[in-house]
């Protein structure tokens, strides 16, 4: 197969740059008139791929949202996956795990071999209990040339009292992710495997804040779109030139547009030329 950071810039290329959540929040369920039960979710999940998937690069569906209905709530999870890949999306799997690496080799397994039910083109991963802690998942991405979204600067409040600290050399935490994320990407053309979670909400809405190289030559997940309050510009600002290699999320605010397939399809074309 082809690795993942050259189906991304295809998909990409061919799609946009928007990034579809599929997110089955007991409220959404609400405002569609389904139930929450393992009915609702059901349903729900699987008209957001029917009206965003054929249309997307990306699509994103948050793992909490089917775990907890259970095992039932993971198999239509597992749908969601089949069905978003036979549409032509890349399925991007929510999950921030982050372990010790033998815990991680499990998780990489279970996630990213195309073998597995939950097999995925990538996942979110947390390099919280240390950078080396993912190797395994590395590893895992490199044999089945998937890829990995690692949490660098989140979209929450609460992200900077880690991201933003600093570390000897005076670079701030997220910044070292980041630059660990230079390190695998080298020399990949047109794009390494291994990307970046950042919010389109850093920095504050009058630009201040702390600057960031993003010349890392890989994907970038801008979560916060939308409902958090991140616009198009933002994303200009925070990324410069590398703005090309973001996709921009948003799961509540596209699918507040359901239950209609139609009106879906619609606003997923409406913000895919809205960010250019
Ligand atoms: O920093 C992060 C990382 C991930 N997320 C996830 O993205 C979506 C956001 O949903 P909205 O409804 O568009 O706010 C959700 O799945 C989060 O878990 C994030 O928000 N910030």
């Amino acid at each position: 197969m082809t690795a993942f950071g050259a189906r991304y810039a295809a998909a990409l290329a061919e799609r946009g740059r928007l990034c579809a959540g599929i997110d089955p929040h007991a409220s959404l369920l609400h405002d569609w008139g389904l139930d929450d039960d393992l009915a609702g979710l059901e349903r729900f999940a699987l008209t957001a791929v029917e009206g965003l998937a054929p249309h997307v690069p990306v699509v994103k569906p948050q793992s909490a949202f089917y775990e907890r209905f259970g095992s039932r709530g993971v198999a239509v999870l597992e749908r969601v996956i089949a069905e978003s890949k036979a549409a032509g999306a890349l399925v991007l799997l929510d999950i921030k795990r982050g372990d010790i690496g033998s815990t991680s080799q499990a998780y990489a397994d279970a996630y990213l071999d195309p073998a597995s039910p939950l097999g995925s083109d990538a996942v979110t991963v947390s390099p919280y209990l240390g950078f080396g802690s993912l190797t395994p998942f590395v590893a895992t991405a490199e044999k089945h040339d998937a890829g990995l979204f690692v949490l660098a600067l989140t979209s929450n409040k609460e992200g900077p009292e880690v991201q933003h600290a600093t570390v000897e050399d005076g670079r701030s935490v997220g910044q070292v992710m980041l630059d660990h994320l230079r390190r695998l990407n080298d020399g990949e053309s047109p794009l390494g495997s291994f990307g970046a979670v950042v919010g389109a909400t850093i920095g504050g809405a009058d630009g201040a804040g702390v600057a960031y190289d993003f010349g890392f030559n890989g994907p970038i997940l801008a979560p916060g779109f939308g409902e958090q309050g991140g616009t198009p510009a933002d994303l200009a600002r925070i990324f410069g030139p590398a703005n090309a290699n973001v996709v921009a999320s948003t799961s509540r605010g596209l699918l507040r547009k359901g239950p209609d397939v139609a009106a879906l399809r619609d606003e997923a074309r409406r913000l895919r030329d809205v960010l250019g």
